[in-house]
């Protein structure tokens, strides 16, 4: 691998003359991963300075991406006359695929999933209890189903639909839109109005946007298919022979890095899966993945994962098939038809929406007097509520299962540690804001105290996360590190929503990094209590109940190192996630490979280009050990999959993800910063929500050694490493005890209104 040039991630382009100074004609300098213009060959995009690397002046403007360029480019003209009738046969098209989806519940024993088979931990990772999600997720399909009309019709070019289209077309559905007061403090729930000339950009339950338009076999929603126009090879061979079972510690990074990096996830990545009419899981394989259900009764939503009969784990339990429903298509909010976007069922901002919930209902359903959030006093320690919903995999008498803003906090008990952590820490900071400020009611103190969490939350992710996965360069292109006073990045031209390449395989580098097991030590004992494998803590959050164990859980991912960031993922992931009771679980790994389709993204070497890489010809440019396994299921470099393929690289300078995730996921967080106007650290001039510079440096002391020992049990943990997502025994960063200055407070007296 490491021989290999391509693999590092230099440029290899050639410029001819030196980059500009300043762009010319209003171009912006911009990394070229924002903007996607210039790797068509017609597009002229000089190379420029920028902030010590080379980016390319582009005149689509940066933000964002494929989206603006059509828009550009939108100048197709249609009759009046084609697009109505489309629309009329698109409702009928609906009607009828969903009298058939209805019908299929009779066959339900076949078409929706048990709940005692490793699919259903699947399900409850992406249920939706949101029930906005199907009415919006028709009106998807509907403008979805007039684009495909008018293609057949062919009175759009192939080209102008991968671009889409917008003119305002005749019947279409058009999603409500919400009405936003520019002056309020508070982001809204669902991340509504953060933009009032855009209102909805970044909301719930709006489609993911694009780095690049997507790859469909069909132009508007077919998976893709090979280049040579075969069917890709199954998801689950890809899995099998390139993402195998290993261990390989990071030499830095502890698991508290990882489980952070899916508590930010989760916060901003949720992508609505279709449900069976009745809302229960849909099911695409049958006799318990046995077989493959047959097409007449597969749902539309269908895209099952092939089993090898061959394949080396799956093949001793007659498996052929594993469940796989693809996402719903979000209406594209001028009501425009076109291809299809994906639906993300959070806000896509860091704002702590699995913490708050994504609606006004869910939220006042967390909620509790006094400004506070819900909690559930376990002899005296303060847990998240317990849920009556069957959101978890224990039935058994004394199982406990815990509420969260997303319903999805059960997922990993350590994952249930964070939401802990951050409860109490919303309450904490509640009960001090309150007692500064009398005169506040409790719903002052509600929102004031989730305007200061969300802040912090944000400081934590750009200055802590953020360098330790990226490296300083990428931090600094991207203009991604926190100064000191307020950001001027603000810019509403930025559109901040998600990219499919980065949720469905960028920020999924995550999978890779999740340790088999985890560590339970024993502080007094000085060794270990247990190692439990991670399968058997998913959906199984009762041991949250034990005295010791939150403490003792917190020491463990301090100390514990992650794994590094490469083509290995554990088997307790890719062999027996969500297991239950049976002998084998789901392949995530599979599931990954296969969502990428799911959202149409493009192969591999198309994000090379993006962002300035030599793109692979042949597979003997790649490590000889990656080169046989590649060659050994894919026809043609061109077909690599983007989540596997980003995998492969070796990780940049002082960062650990190769140069194609890493500008995906810096892409991502800088559009965060700059298209947000209630970003923590944007002033008064932009931000209705801004701190005072006084309290903006109190914020800027936050860290997460900080918000754990504050909200510890304190039975066992009494001290933290400083960098708590970095190993506790990396020289400089052993434990300190919780009140040493070396984990700074905030001085919470600054919040006092005066
Ligand atoms: C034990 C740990 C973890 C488990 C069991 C887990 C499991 C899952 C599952 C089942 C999905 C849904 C897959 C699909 O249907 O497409 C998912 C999605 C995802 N995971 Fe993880 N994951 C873990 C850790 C992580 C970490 C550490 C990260 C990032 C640092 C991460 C990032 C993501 C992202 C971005 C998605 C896409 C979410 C969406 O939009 O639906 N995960 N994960
Ligand atoms: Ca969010």
């Amino acid at each position: 691998h490491k021989n290999s040039p391509l693999t590092h991630g230099q440029e290899h382009t050639h410029y001819k003359e030196p980059p500009c100074a300043i762009c010319p004609r209003h171009g912006r300098c911009v990394p070229k991963v924002q903007c996607p213009a210039h790797v068509r060959a017609s597009s002229y995009n000089p190379a420029c300075h920028l902030n010590g690397a080379v980016g390319v002046c582009c005149f689509t403007g940066s933000g964002h991406a494929a989206e603006n360029e059509r828009k550009a480019r939108a100048a197709t003209l249609i009759s009046a006359e084609d697009v109505k009738s489309s629309h009329s046969q698109s409702r009928q098209k609906l009607s009828q695929w969903i009298t058939l989806a209805a019908k299929l519940l009779e066959h339900s024993m076949h078409t929706i999933v048990n709940t005692t088979s490793p699919s259903y931990g699947h399900h409850l990772s992406v249920v939706t209890h949101d029930e906005r999600a199907a009415t919006l997720g028709r009106g998807g399909l509907l403008n979805l189903f007039t684009a495909q009309e008018l293609k057949a019709r062919q009175a759009i070019s192939e080209d102008d639909l991968a671009l889409g289209f917008t003119e305002h077309t005749d019947g279409p559905f058009c999603p409500p839109q919400p009405s936003c007061s520019a002056l309020n403090r508070y982001r809204s729930i669902g991340g509504e109005c953060n933009n009032p000339s855009s209102s909805t950009w970044g909301a719930v339950l709006t489609g993911f946007e694009r780095l690049l338009p997507p790859n469909y076999s069909d132009g508007t929603w077919a998976m893709r298919t090979a280049k040579s126009g075969a069917p890709l090879p199954s998801a689950r061979t890809v899995s099998s022979a390139l993402l195998l079972d290993g261990s390989h510690p990071s030499s830095t990074h502890n698991m508290m890095f990882m489980q952070f990096g899916q508590f930010i996830a989760h916060d901003i990545s949720a992508g609505v899966i279709f449900n069976a009419e009745n809302g229960s899981a849909i099911s695409c394989c049958m006799n318990n993945g046995e077989d493959i259900l047959p097409p007449e009764l597969q749902h539309f939503a269908c895209a099952p994962i092939e089993v090898a009969t061959d394949d080396p784990f799956y093949g001793q339990f007659k498996q052929k098939c594993i469940n796989f429903v693809r996402t719903q298509i979000a209406p594209a909010s001028d009501c425009s038809a076109g291809y299809a976007k994906q639906m993300n069922g959070a806000s896509h901002y860091p704002d702590l929406s699995h913490l708050y919930g994504s609606s006004e209902e869910k939220l006042s359903s967390l909620r509790a007097p006094g400004g506070l959030l819900r909690t559930f006093s376990d002899y005296g320690r303060e847990l998240p509520p317990l849920t009556e919903r069957k959101e978890c995999l224990a039935v058994k008498e004394g199982a406990a299962c815990f509420e969260s803003g997303d319903n999805h906090g059960n997922q990993i008990i350590s994952l249930t540690v964070l939401h802990t952590i951050f409860t109490r820490e919303h309450n904490r900071l509640a009960k001090a804001l309150s007692g500064l400020n009398p005169g506040w009611d409790e719903d002052t103190v509600f929102w004031e105290t989730r305007r200061l969490l969300q802040a912090q939350f944000q400081h934590i992710i750009y200055n802590e996360w953020l360098p330790l996965l990226l490296g300083p360069q990428i931090m600094k292109t991207f203009e991604l590190s926190p100064s000191a006073g307020y950001s001027s990045a603000y810019d509403p031209h930025t559109n901040p929503s998600l990219s499919a390449e980065f949720s469905a395989a960028a920020m999924r580098f995550g999978h890779s990094v999740v340790s088999g097991r985890i560590v339970i030590p024993s502080p007094q004992m000085g060794g270990i209590y247990e190692t439990i494998s991670i399968p058997e803590l998913m959906f199984h959050p009762t041991r949250m109940r034990l005295r010791h164990f939150l403490d003792r859980v917190l020491i463990g991912l301090s100390s514990q190192p992650m794994q590094t960031v490469d083509p290995f993922v554990t088997e307790g992931l890719s062999r027996y996630m969500f297991h239950g009771g049976n002998p084998y679980g789901v392949d995530l790994a599979a599931i990954n490979i296969q969502r990428g389709r799911d959202h149409g993204l493009n192969s591999y070497n198309q994000y090379r280009k993006l962002i300035g890489l030599d793109m692979y010809t042949d597979f003997q440019q790649f490590a000889p050990n990656a080169a046989r396994r590649l060659v050994s299921v894919y026809e043609d470099p061109e077909d690599i999959d983007l989540w596997v393929g980003g995998l492969l690289e070796e990780p940049i300078e002082g960062g650990i993800l190769g140069p194609t995730f890493a500008n995906i996921i810096a892409d991502q967080f800088a559009r965060h910063k700059k298209g947000d106007r209630f970003f923590y650290e944007h002033g008064p001039d932009v931000n209705p929500g801004a701190f005072t510079p006084i309290q903006l440096e109190e914020i800027k002391k936050v860290t997460l050694a900080r918000l754990i020992c504050d909200n510890r049990d304190g039975i066992e943990l009494v001290s933290m490493p400083p960098a708590a997502c970095l190993r506790d025994d990396l020289p400089g960063n052993e434990p300190v005890p919780c009140d040493s200055p070396r984990i700074p407070a905030m001085d919470l007296s600054k919040f006092r209104e005066s």
